[in-house]
């Protein structure tokens, strides 16, 4: 069960707002890791948590990357959850799916990945409508809405102005935090669109920021940060996956993928 205070009195705690993001290609495992892929996937995930757990609040299962492994990749999706409920229950657990679909099928959803399987929150696409958020919504989980995407691409949608001159991803921040609280919902937040941190920051000072970005796009991450707190010094998870996981390519991938983490404690 997690909440905006248990979340901030997290972060403050530990020092970092780091979210590992678990987007594991299994072309990129190390080579020593050997098995079949179910078995080279687990390892080098729990190697990868094991090395990063202390320097990281939450971690981040990118789906895709699971789905594109077939059957035994939604086995492997379970599984990595399940490790790090059950060894790390402290640290927050996103699902990126990035679903948002009617009612009924974000029902299902929900339960997918909140009853089967044990994620805190989930990622969302707003664009159907604040109806297709509302199940998501339960005491201690958070529905993760994306407002200003960090691809180039966020200018063909989200950064268009509307009629009454707002950009549309502005108009997705203020619908969704008049309908939900603080406690419900957080918004997607690009770190490569720096100018425009600030003014989310402002529009929801209360909200939970989650913000990819950093590391492998480039994006600089104490600019972020600092764009990003709110007034508490929390309010804020910011995103790395392949800058750590792929930190290095060899046996000594756990101890990289560690230093990468670490260098965003503050
Ligand atoms: O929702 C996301 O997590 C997300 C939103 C966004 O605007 N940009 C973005 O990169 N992401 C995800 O954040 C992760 C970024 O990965 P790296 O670029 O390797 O750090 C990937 O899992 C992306 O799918």
């Amino acid at each position: 069960m997690f909440s905006k205070e248990s979340l901030d009195n997290l972060i403050l705690s530990k020092r970092t707002v780091l979210c590992v993001g678990l987007d594991t290609d299994p072309a990129k495992i190390p080579a020593h890791i050997t098995g079949t892929t179910k078995q080279k996937v687990m390892e080098f995930n729990t190697s990868i948590i094991k090395a990063t757990h202390k320097y990281c609040v939450a971690y981040k299962i990118n789906v895709a990357f699971y789905e594109a492994l077939g059957m035994e990749g939604w086995q492997i999706l379970f599984h990595t959850a399940e490790y790090i409920k059950s060894h790390y229950p402290q640290h927050f657990l996103i699902a990126d799916a990035k679903r948002g679909d009617i009612g009924n099928t974000a029902e299902r959803y929900a339960k997918a990945f909140y009853d089967e399987m044990p994620f805190d929150a989930i990622t969302l696409s707003p664009y159907m409508g604040i109806d297709t958020v509302a199940p998501f919504i339960r005491r201690g989980k958070f529905a993760i809405v994306l407002a200003l995407t960090s691809n180039t691409g966020a200018s063909d949608f989200q950064l268009q102005p509307m009629d009454d001159g707002k950009p549309l991803y502005q108009k997705v921040i203020e619908k969704f935090s008049e309908k939900f609280g603080r406690d419900e919902i957080m918004f997607v937040t690009g770190a490569t669109h720096s100018p425009m941190l600030k003014s989310v920051r402002s529009l929801v000072p209360d909200y939970y920021l989650l913000i990819p970005g950093v590391g492998a796009q480039g994006a600089d991450y104490l600019t972020t940060l600092s764009n990003a707190l709110n007034a508490s010094g929390a309010g804020v998870l910011i995103n790395s996956s392949r800058e750590i996981l792929y930190a290095s390519s060899n046996d000594d991938f756990e101890e990289a993928a560690a230093a990468a983490a670490s260098k965003y404690e503050f």
